[in-house]
Order: structure tokens, then C-alpha cells, then sequence
């Protein structure tokens, strides 16, 4: 479904500040698969995700989904097919827009314009439907501006949105953290919900090693631009946090402190 080949993506080249952001990318992703990804801060997580939502372009290699090379496609041209949930419930939707106009745009993605962009009976319909399965009572709120609602229920209806479309690939750029333990939970079990539902190819990076561990079929560990660890399901199903720390230390081969910081 996904295939990264040799990606390199480094910022502000041959300049005091450069930094190698992605050294030799390769990674494979198949259909239905659900991937977690954690790693210290600045391994690379958010330059990769953006790799694969177009919102950068690597330096080399390439990126291709569905067996499609889009490797300089931008952002908008992979929409159709790439579905993407970000930390910030602000991030996803439109605050000054109502939740159906939202939703209609979402709809509308990767459709044609005229044909989709005015929000009819019959859509409405649609949309209360998808809504009633979020469980937050916005299938009643159609006309509710979305600045309105918690940031729980923002990243209810942006997860609703991204996968509006049954995109070939879900990104989920913890889209949780930003969330108090409760909300967490509750879009974690929408994610699964969702996911399980369309048969999502899912990647999903989080800081929270249970988080990594219990959802999904695979599990990559990233540190300083590499995939340093790649767990497949039943070596992942019987870990821990304390294992994957260990894990951790050991693919790095050093011992550090703080990993438990880090990666929580
Ligand atoms: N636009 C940019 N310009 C310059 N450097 C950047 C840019 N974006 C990322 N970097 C650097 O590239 C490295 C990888 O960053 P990235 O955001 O991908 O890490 P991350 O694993 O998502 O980290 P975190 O968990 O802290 O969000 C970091 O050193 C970061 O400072």
C-alpha cells in the first residue's frame, strides 16, 4: 500500500544549522495495517508523516501509495488518499464553519466541486449518521460552529473528516496528546472503532509507550532519522513498556537516563 525507498530529508543544508531530519528511509506498509510509531523527540516522526501527507518533498528517494508514485505530488493532490489527524484538535477543522459545512467539505474532497460543496437534505442525513457513531451528540448540532465544541469532540469530528473518504492512508500525528486521559481514551476507542470498520491502512505516532503497544499490528521505534526497531504483531502483543525501553536502549546501544521521558 505504502512503499518509502531511500528517503532522505534534511533542513537547511550546508548551512551552521543543518540537520539531517531523515537519513535512508525504506519502509513498507500493507494493506489493513495499522503501525505505531514512537521515538524520541526529533527523531523524525512529524518529517516522515510529512513525507507521506506531501507536505514535504524528501531529498531523495521515493514515496509511493497504491503502487502510484506521488513523491512530488503536494498535500492537496494526495488528499483523495491520504487522510491525516493532527495533535492540535485546532488544527483539523474550521472553527468559523458549522459542523455540516465541515463535513461537507471533507465530503467534497477528491470529488467534483460542483457537484459536492452545498450541504443538502440528503447529505445532512449522511453526515447525522456518521455523526451518531462519535457518541458526543453532534448529529444534533449540524449547525453548531465547530469553535464551539471541546477539543475532545474537535478531534472527534476531525478523525470522523479524515476518513470521510476512506483514504488509502490514515496519519494520526498524536492525536491524542493534547487531550485529558478520558478524551484520550474515548478517541483511542473511536480510532480502533473507525479503523477497524474501513480496514484502514493506519500510521500512528504517539510519545505513549502503552498507547504504542496495545493498538495496531506493528510498531516502529525511530531515533535520529532511522527506524531503529520494527516489531511485528506477536512479538509486540507481549511487551511491555519496560521491554520496549530496553528495546530501545539496546538497537541504540547505550543506556539513557531519561528514554522514559522521552518516550512517555
Ligand atoms: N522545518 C524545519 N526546519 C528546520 N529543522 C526542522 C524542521 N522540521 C523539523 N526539523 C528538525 O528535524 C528533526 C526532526 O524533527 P521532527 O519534528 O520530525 O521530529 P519528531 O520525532 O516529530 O519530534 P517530536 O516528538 O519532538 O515532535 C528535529 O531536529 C527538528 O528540529
Amino acid at each position: 500500500m505504502l512503499r518509502i525507498s531511500g528517503v532522505r530529508k534534511v533542513f537547511n543544508e550546508g548551512t551552521v544549522n543543518e540537520k539531517v531530519a531523515l537519513r535512508e528511509i525504506n519502509l513498507h506498509v500493507a494493506p489493513g495495517d495499522f503501525v505505531t510509531v514512537i521515538g524520541s523527540n526529533g527523531a523524525g516522526k512529524s518529517t516522515l508523516m510529512n513525507i507521506i501527507s506531501g507536505g514535504l518533498i524528501p531529498d531523495k528517494g521515493t514515496v509511493t501509495i497504491d503502487g502510484k508514485d506521488v513523491t512530488r505530488l503536494g498535500e492537496h493532490q494526495r488528499a483523495t488518499f491520504v487522510g491525516r489527524v493532527f495533535q492540535d484538535p485546532m488544527a483539523g477543522t474550521a472553527p468559523n464553519m458549522t459542523i455540516e459545512e465541515n463535513l461537507a467539505i471533507a465530503y467534497g474532497r477528491g470529488r467534483r466541486r460542483t457537484l459536492s460543496f452545498g450541504v443538502t437534505n440528503r447529505k445532512r442525513e449522511l453526515f447525522r449518521e456518521h455523526l451518531k457513531q462519535l457518541d458526543q451528540g453532534l448529529e444534533n448540532r449540524l449547525k453548531t460552529k465547530v469553535g464551539f465544541l471541546s477539543g475532545g469532540q474537535r478531534q472527534a469530528l476531525s478523525l470522523l473528516m479524515a476518513t470521510f473518504t476512506e483514504p488509502k492512508i490514515l496519519l494520526l500525528d498524536e492525536h491524542t496528546a493534547a487531550l485529558d486521559p478520558k478524551r484520550a481514551q474515548l478517541i483511542v476507542e473511536l480510532t480502533r472503532k473507525i479503523v477497524e470498520q474501513h480496514q484502514l491502512t493506519t500510521i500512528m505516532v504517539t510519545h505513549n509507550m502503552e498507547q504504542a503497544l496495545n493498538m495496531g499490528n506493528r510498531l516502529l521505534m525511530m531515533h535520529e532519522g532511522s527506524i531503529i526497531l520494527d516489531i511485528p504483531e506477536e512479538k509486540k502483543r507481549k511487551m511491555k513498556p519496560q521491554d520496549l525501553l530496553q528495546a530501545f536502549e539496546a538497537a541504540r546501544g547505550e543506556s539513557f537516563s531519561e528514554d522514559r521521558y522521552l518516550l512517555s
